[in-house]
């Protein structure tokens, strides 16, 4: 390729349009990182990470991602990791999991790569199941990566119901083992990450068997790989599942044991036992076993919160620098982020991605909480934090989806090349709508939890009701929502309990009318689910104006009150159906509600493009990398965009050459013939 245009776009310096956007700023988006990240200390240590990382060559991509096989992609994530290995002790704090999350973010990007679940799923349930002893044997080497481990709960038969786990970890009493056996097809591990071809070691999940009695999933500590020639141990077979929508360069895999024998130790027995006799020692808590999941659910409202900020950021600097169309002045096309209908389809996500940061540090301070009480042996709030994080997995997927895909379709075409990255990032976030807990699954768990609560509140004990859901108790007095946000929570409590007060009493007539307690809830089940999201958003709105009301920075506080202030018309707006239903909202308040999120959208756009910039991810974590590529993507910092898609396409494999096999072995032959 020998074509060369002249770009008026690119000269030193930045795209003039995003500097524009960036002087309309009325706050400093280094104080605004303090508050997204929870400390000058955090948001200073990320800038500065990025910036150690930028300045090693090694770390870069050696070739746009999206233009390797699957082979390419694993080998490559696996170079990059393994690179990343020898800096990491020199770049981070090593034992700070945010700045092991950031650097691998920084480092690997959406990808995936074949440590990932090693540091996110096998080390926390060795830390959290395994006693003393077990942590002297194997997490030193976990933590300095002398073996590799996965976390391989799901078969292919089962995933969401855990309790009918095929795979059995049968006690033999004249052995002291345990053997490990796939009964069936079915029974095949299926899914884990970084099992097919990576890891040595699993935390398996398996039917503890003693005496031919079934005590339900445990986990093992199991070697699955020879440690010198990485060959599967005799009675295991393991292998990859396969390309998958995203994750292509990590190694999801599948694992089958024959009778694979383990010592007793092997069982992770912090909490609970097998004896030498055979005798089972229970955990305190009959779901001690799923605490690790609990765990993960925890950190997602902030991981997938920050999966939406980074398609927020290159679609809102995208639509800063593109111009297209005419408002008033016809001399010179407007940004398409002065249109209406734009900003309606990115300020809301950034709010949410706002929300879910936010909702999310405080999740992962109550899970920090529930871990130290665990420890001293009270568990009393493992159920409050299940259904908690339950309806937070769930509903911050499903919007971190919507958002991003509204991101991608505000870039038009461009939004859809790969050059975007976009694509990338809505296949490894959507991906969270099913792990760990398909959604559905999950609200539905929320809704034990309400229902229970309802019942407690219809039989008069509102004292027994915890903290959360308090709210089903109190009286209905209408709200005039000028007053300000609590006038909001209020509205929103009021539709959120009417929703839990129906589903309950449908529930419960189902039942009174004679259909079995399961078929009932069954058949109520897209009620229950709605009464979760309710309140999943309830909780989300309620933890966005704890933030801002902690806030001390003036300009800080201001324009997180025009976002926040936007979030809770958008979200009430989105739900007001359920208010207008009984009365408890006027027409005249939803009229209100549109206005108020109109003005609130003017409001943001001066800081639309400084809101994003204050996540502050670097081009390499958008795949911009200024190192090698100077050419990937639209939301580069610079907002250089058009030569550098043009750059991208020429590095296009199929633009090697010009005259391709698919011409000279099938086209060229079709057009002689035609001819003939
Ligand atoms: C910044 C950019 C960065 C870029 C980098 C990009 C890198 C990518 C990052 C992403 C990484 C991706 C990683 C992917 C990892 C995926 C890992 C997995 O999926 S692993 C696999 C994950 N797999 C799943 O998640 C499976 C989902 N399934 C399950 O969890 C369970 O089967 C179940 C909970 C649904 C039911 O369980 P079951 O035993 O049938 O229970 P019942 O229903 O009969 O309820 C009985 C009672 O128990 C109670 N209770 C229940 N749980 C808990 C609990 N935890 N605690 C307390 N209580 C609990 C329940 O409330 C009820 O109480 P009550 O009402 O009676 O009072
Ligand atoms: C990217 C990715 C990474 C993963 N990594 C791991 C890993 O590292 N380790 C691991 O062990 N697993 C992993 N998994 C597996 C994942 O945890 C499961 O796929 C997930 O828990 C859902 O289970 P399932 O596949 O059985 O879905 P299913 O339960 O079969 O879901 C199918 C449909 O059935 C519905 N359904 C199921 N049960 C109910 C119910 N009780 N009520 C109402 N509806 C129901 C669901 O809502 C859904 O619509 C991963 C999955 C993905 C996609």
């Amino acid at each position: 390729m020998t074509m060369v245009f002249l770009n008026k776009e690119i000269r030193d310096g930045d795209n003039p349009d995003l500097t524009e956007e960036r002087k309309t700023a009325t706050f400093d988006t280094n104080k605004m990182a303090e508050v997204i990240y929870g400390s000058e200390k955090l948001a200073r240590r990320r800038r500065e990470i990025s910036q150690a990382v930028s300045l090693i060559p090694e770390l870069a991509d050696s070739k746009p991602l999206p233009f390797l096989s699957r082979n390419e992609k694993i080998l490559e994530s696996t170079r990059k990791v393994t690179a990343l290995n020898e800096h990491l002790p020199r770049l981070i704090n090593m034992n700070d999991e945010d700045e092991a999350w950031h650097i691998h973010s920084e480092v690997i990007g959406f990808e995936g790569n074949p440590l990932a679940l090693h540091h996110s799923l096998f080390i926390p349930p060795l830390v959290i199941q395994g006693s003393d002893e077990q942590h002297e044997k194997w997490l030193g080497r976990a933590k300095r990566r002398e073996i590799i481990g996965c976390y391989a709960q799901t078969e292919l038969g089962h995933g969401s119901n855990i309790r009918k786990l095929e795979t059995t970890a049968t006690y033999s009493l004249s052995t002291q083992e345990f053997i490990l056996h796939t009964p069936t097809i079915n029974a095949l591990k299926w899914w884990p990450g970084a099992l097919g071809k990576s890891s040595n070691h699993a935390v398996v999940v398996a039917s503890l068997i003693i005496k031919e009695q079934n005590y339900g999933p445990h986990l093992f500590m199991v070697q699955i790989r020879d440690e010198q020639s990485h060959e599967p141990l005799p009675g295991i077979a393991v292998g990859d599942i396969g390309p998958k929508m995203a994750f292509n360069g990590a190694d999801n895999g599948f694992l089958g044991f024959n009778n694979f024998r383990i010592p007793r130790g092997n069982l992770l027995n912090r909490h609970c036992n097998v004896e030498v006799d055979g005798t089972y020692v229970r955990p305190p808590h009959d779901k001690m076993n799923y605490a690790g999941m609990i765990r993960v659910r925890s950190r997602m409202a902030a991981e997938q919160g920050t999966f939406m900020a980074q398609a927020l950021t290159i679609a809102v600097r995208y639509s800063a620098v593109r111009r297209q169309g005419f408002l008033e002045n016809k001399s010179q096309e407007v940004k398409v982020l002065d249109y209406q209908t734009q900003q309606h389809r990115l300020f809301p996500a950034i709010a949410r991605s706002y929300a879910f940061i936010f909702c999310g540090f405080e999740t992962i301070q109550k899970y920090e909480t529930l871990q130290n009480e665990m420890n001293s042996g009270n568990v009393s709030l493992m159920a409050d934090l299940h259904a908690l994080t339950s309806g937070i997995k769930s509903v911050v997927t499903y919007q971190t989806g919507e958002g991003i895909e509204q991101a991608r379709m505000a870039c038009g075409g461009h939004g859809y090349s790969m050059a975007s990255y976009i694509s990338e990032i809505y296949g490894c976030a959507i991906g969270g709508c099913t792990y760990e807990g398909e959604n559905m699954v999950m609200l539905l768990q929320l809704a034990r939890y309400l229902v229970k609560s309802v019942e407690l509140a219809m039989r008069g004990k509102p004292g027994d009701l915890g903290p959360m859901v308090a709210y089903l108790a109190y009286p209905d007095i209408k709200v005039d929502l000028v007053t300000g946000p609590e006038a909001y929570v209020k509205m929103f409590q009021h539709i959120s309990k009417r929703q839990s007060i129906k589903a309950t009493e449908k529930f419960h007539r189902k039942m009174e009318s004679g259909v079995s307690r399961d078929e009932a809830w069954n058949q109520c089940a897209v009620e229950l689910t709605r009464a979760s999201r309710l309140h999943t958003r309830l909780y989300i709105i309620e933890t966005f104006i704890r933030r801002v009301d902690s806030i001390e920075d003036l300009s800080i506080k201001m324009v997180l009150t025009d976002l926040m202030n936007l979030h809770l018309n958008y979200e009430l707006l989105d739900v007001a159906s359920y208010a207008l239903e009984d009365g408890f909202m006027s027409s005249t308040q939803m009229g209100f509600i549109k206005n108020q999120l109109y003005s609130s959208l003017e409001k943001i756009r001066p800081n639309a493009v400084s809101l994003v910039d204050s996540f502050q991810f670097s081009d390499l974590q958008l795949r911009s990398n200024l190192l090698n590529f100077l050419f990937q993507v639209l939301g580069r910092r610079d907002g250089h965009v058009y030569q550098n898609l043009f750059e991208w396409a020429k590095s296009s494999p199929l633009n090697q050459t010009e005259v391709l096999p698919s011409v000279t072995q099938y086209l060229k032959p079709m057009m002689e013939k035609a001819k003939l």
